[in-house]
């Protein structure tokens, strides 16, 4: 198991408004898949604006010791040079992924597509998530669970297929990571590989397996769902791949500017692919002044700079359906519900108890240290907003998780008493220049201050 930092006890306070214009970091789903497709690419995949935090690293360091020669050649500039679909070497020690699900859960993919085995391990917060919904369809196609900790669980040794089945796989919950894990493994199977999907996720994989060269059908499946078919051993080829800004990253400044009053910020270059940007959408319904100022495209992406000011929010009805587009943003959704006029309820967050914490209980215990009124219902989440007027001023627990650790630290920047988290250290998973790129916007943040 990965040893963990020394906790980082921190807080934030009210200092003001927040102003002026930057870019978060680039997109970690993205970047994940540009290390992995450039590990299974023939030839030479250069990385532009990859994000540098330490889930990304995990996934680097496991593509080398799977037969990458990954090199980093600049700020957010990496090259990698695949062994190609079929030519995995078998790693020589365990793969540890820290505290990344979606690492280690593509890899378990690939490597399952491969005649080689593999041990995958990470943090404490790693061991706790489930497993099982990304080993049973591999296990289908062919691989073997040598071990595992009890209920699927890390550590897990995974001997992969000698020769990968393709199938037909309908997912249980919606999962990109699920959908992917099933699409890498049947990179290296003959024949067609089709996943369903009763709700759609993000389809980063989708369109990177396009763009290195493989042959991916979409079609629509049910109202919201989609069935998605790879026909397996393509060539894929090294490619060059731009990756845009982080919407789950923006998250936090946007809120924070929306929460502390006379603030007005721009976010460059912010992906705006639709199935990333339910926050957006619900924050707009809320009454959030949010201008799209200059769209483009990236890496294959659509793009937008976005100008977020100070607004007085109410409470809305967050559909279930809305959910994949924004699982990860819930927490800092549930800091801005806080500040609003009214309640919200959001519907449909079962997943969220599976994520790098619980994160319906973190938010819940959060919120409560910080006044605010928040109770779980089934599966929903329902927040009493405070109409601007949040007391703040307690330590939120962030159990291992850094999108927990950003969201109470925002809250804290509009809140009376400010407000303490117990450990900023885990915000480098996915983040690692939060703090300055905060502080740059004249947020009052101490990391490592109590
Ligand atoms: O595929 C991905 O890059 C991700 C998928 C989501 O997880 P699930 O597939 O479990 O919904 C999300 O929560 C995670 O942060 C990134
Ligand atoms: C859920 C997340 O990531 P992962 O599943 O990769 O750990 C996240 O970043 O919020």
């Amino acid at each position: 198991m990965s040893a963990h930092p020394t906790p980082v006890p921190s807080f934030s306070r009210p200092g003001g408004p927040l102003k002026g214009a930057v870019r978060v970091p680039g997109d970690k789903s993205m970047s994940h898949r540009a290390l992995i497709f450039g590990l299974l690419a023939v030839g030479e995949t250069r990385v532009q604006g990859l994000l540098e935090g330490e889930d990304v690293l995990a996934t680097a360091s496991a593509a080398r010791a799977l037969g990458a020669d990954v090199t980093r050649t600049g700020e957010g500039e990496w090259t990698v040079r695949g062994v190609g679909v079929g030519g995995l070497t078998e790693p020589a020690g365990v793969l540890d992924f820290g505290n990344a699900g979606t690492g280690s859960r593509l890899m378990m993919g690939v490597v399952a597509g491969h005649p080689v085995t593999a041990t995958f391990d990470g943090d404490a917060s790693l061991r706790k998530r489930p497993m099982r919904r990304i080993l049973d369809p591999l296990v289908q196609m062919g691989a073997r669970v040598v071990s595992e900790a009890e209920g699927g669980r890390c550590p897990i040794t995974l001997e992969g297929a000698r020769e990968a089945v393709p199938v037909v796989y309908e997912t249980p919950v919606a999962s990109a990571q699920i959908k992917s894990a099933v699409l890498l493994a049947g990179l290296n199977a003959p024949g067609k590989t089709t996943v369903i999907e009763r709700e759609a996720s993000r389809d980063h994989t989708e369109r990177m397996l396009r763009h290195f060269g493989a042959e991916v059908e979409v079609e629509p499946h049910g109202p919201h769902g989609r069935r998605v078919t790879l026909t397996g051993q393509p060539e894929l080829r090294g490619s060059h791949i731009v990756i845009p800004a982080d919407p789950s990253s923006a998250a936090f400044p946007m809120v924070a500017a929306l929460v502390a009053p006379g603030s007005d910020v721009i976010l460059e270059g912010v992906m705006m692919n639709p199935l990333r940007t339910g926050l957006f959408a619900t924050l707009a319904e809320m009454g959030a002044d949010i201008e799209v100022l200059a769209r483009a495209s990236e890496g294959g992406e659509e793009t937008a700079d976005l100008r977020v000011r100070f607004s007085r929010l109410k409470g809305v009805d967050v559909p279930a359906e809305r959910a994949p587009s924004m699982i990860d943003e819930y927490p800092v959704l549930a800091v801005a519900a806080a500040f609003a006029e009214g309640e919200t309820r959001m519907r449909g967050l079962s997943e969220l108890r599976v994520k790098e914490s619980d994160r319906l209980a973190a938010i819940a215990g959060g919120l409560a240290q910080a006044g605010v009124d928040a109770r779980i219902e089934g599966d929903d989440l329902i927040v009493r907003g405070c109409a601007g007027d949040v007391r703040g001023g307690g330590v939120a627990a962030t159990h291992l998780d850094h999108r927990i650790a950003m969201s109470f630290l925002v809250l804290g920047l509009g809140a009376r008493e400010g407000m303490k988290i117990d450990d900023a250290a885990m915000i480098a998973t996915s983040f690692p220049a939060f703090g300055p790129l905060m502080a740059g916007l004249g947020a009052d943040i101490v990391m490592g201050g109590d």
